[in-house]
């Protein structure tokens, strides 16, 4: 299962190459970021794939550059899923730890993990009792804690999707903030719940009721759009509005449902608001039996940034572990809205006044 990247990249000769990279990613030649001799055996070793680019700004003559790496974590679940629940979560922990020391090695500063990543997307079966030690709270949780720790010892901003269980016992999709202190800076909970296929998270837990927050990181203004929010366009405005410059989109889809999407949404979402999107989704094949009847799903990785300029990254592995590696200049978001005016020419009042019609006729 090759990415669609690679079957390409390996197809093409030299100069077809780069006219296909220049419209297709942005780039000529994809500016890909040399990363450690270091990192890359780390990564041979621990069996997981890792690849950095750069997006470039322009040099501005009164601001500085604002220069940072983003690293983004696409995983397979460890163990199989019939195993006892601590012995699961502790060997995912075991694999992201690793994961997370090169990342740091590399000066990453923000990094994000992909949805639910402590547990298998059991969130498929209909099933809740027998998973329901997977969720737990946003502060002082178990991954919480986990990550606080290397997130102050990195001095990273770490993005933690959880399962979330609140002080009523309720369940929520959940994204914590953790700083670049160890401390937990806040959270938001996925706003649209999808109702498709075998996907059917209503029965687990309600709709967001956290607005669209944006995090005002030492590194830079940050927000979270989970998974099937991908497909709102209102949404992801919603966090252009409240200033985000980078909005992750930590997910858990299946080829079966819009892979075909994947590429687009989130891509569009950069363009359209002038900010960077990354786009991160687990791997493997998760088997659950639900009555004696065996499900399996199988998660597409492909996990990918854009700039504001609609310039992409190459996807990881459709199938491996891996580390995507960015730099990014934070200027460029402020570049292209001078450029191109989207927040200008939005018209958001006419808009406002028709939805308003539509709501309330
Ligand atoms: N996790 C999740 O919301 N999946 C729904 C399917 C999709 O939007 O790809």
């Amino acid at each position: 299962m090759d990415s669609l990247d690679n079957i390409i990249k390996n197809r093409l000769n030299k100069d077809q190459l780069k006219q296909f990279n220049k419209i297709y990613y942005g780039t000529e030649d994809n500016c890909e970021l040399e990363l450690k001799e270091s990192t890359k055996a780390e990564s041979v070793k621990g069996n997981f794939e890792v690849a950095g680019y750069s997006f470039i700004a322009k040099k501005e003559e009164l601001r500085k550059p604002n220069v940072l790496r983003l690293g983004l974590i696409q995983h397979s679940i460890v163990l199989p899923t019939d195993k006892p629940i601590s012995e699961q979560r502790q060997a995912i922990f075991k694999k992201i730890e690793k994961i997370i020391e090169v990342a740091a090695s590399e000066d990453v500063r923000i990094l994000c993990l992909q949805e639910t990543w402590t547990m298998p997307f059991f969130l498929c079966t209909g099933e809740k009792e027998k998973w329901e030690e997977f969720a737990e709270p946003a502060i002082n949780g178990p991954s919480t804690l986990f990550l606080s720790k290397l997130a102050k010892q990195y001095e990273m901003v770490i993005i933690s999707p959880i399962l979330e269980r609140d002080e009523d016992g309720k369940w929520w999709n959940t994204a914590v903030v953790i700083d670049e202190k160890g401390d937990y800076i806040g959270k938001h909970r996925k706003n649209h719940l999808p109702s498709v296929g075998s996907y059917s998270e209503t029965s687990y837990y309600a709709p967001g009721n956290l607005g669209h927050p944006v995090f005002d990181t030492k590194y830079g203004k940050i927000a979270v759009n989970i998974c099937y929010g991908r497909h709102h366009a209102l949404n992801w405005l919603m966090f252009g509005l409240n200033g985000a410059q980078i909005v992750f989109n930590p997910a858990a889809t299946i080829a079966e449902f819009g892979e075909t999407f994947w590429g687009i949404e989130a891509r569009t979402a950069a363009i359209a608001n002038h900010y960077f999107t990354c786009s991160i989704n687990r791997v493997g094949t998760e088997e659950y039996f639900i009555n004696k009847d065996k499900k399996v799903r199988t998660y597409y990785g492909s996990s990918y940034v854009t700039a504001p300029n609609g310039c992409r990254t190459p996807g990881l592995s459709k199938d491996r572990d891996g580390l995507l590696i960015v730099e990014l200049d934070l200027n460029l978001c402020r570049q292209v809205r001078d450029q191109w005016g989207f927040n200008m020419t939005s018209r958001l009042d006419v808009y406002a006044k028709s939805i308003e019609k539509k709501l309330c006729p």
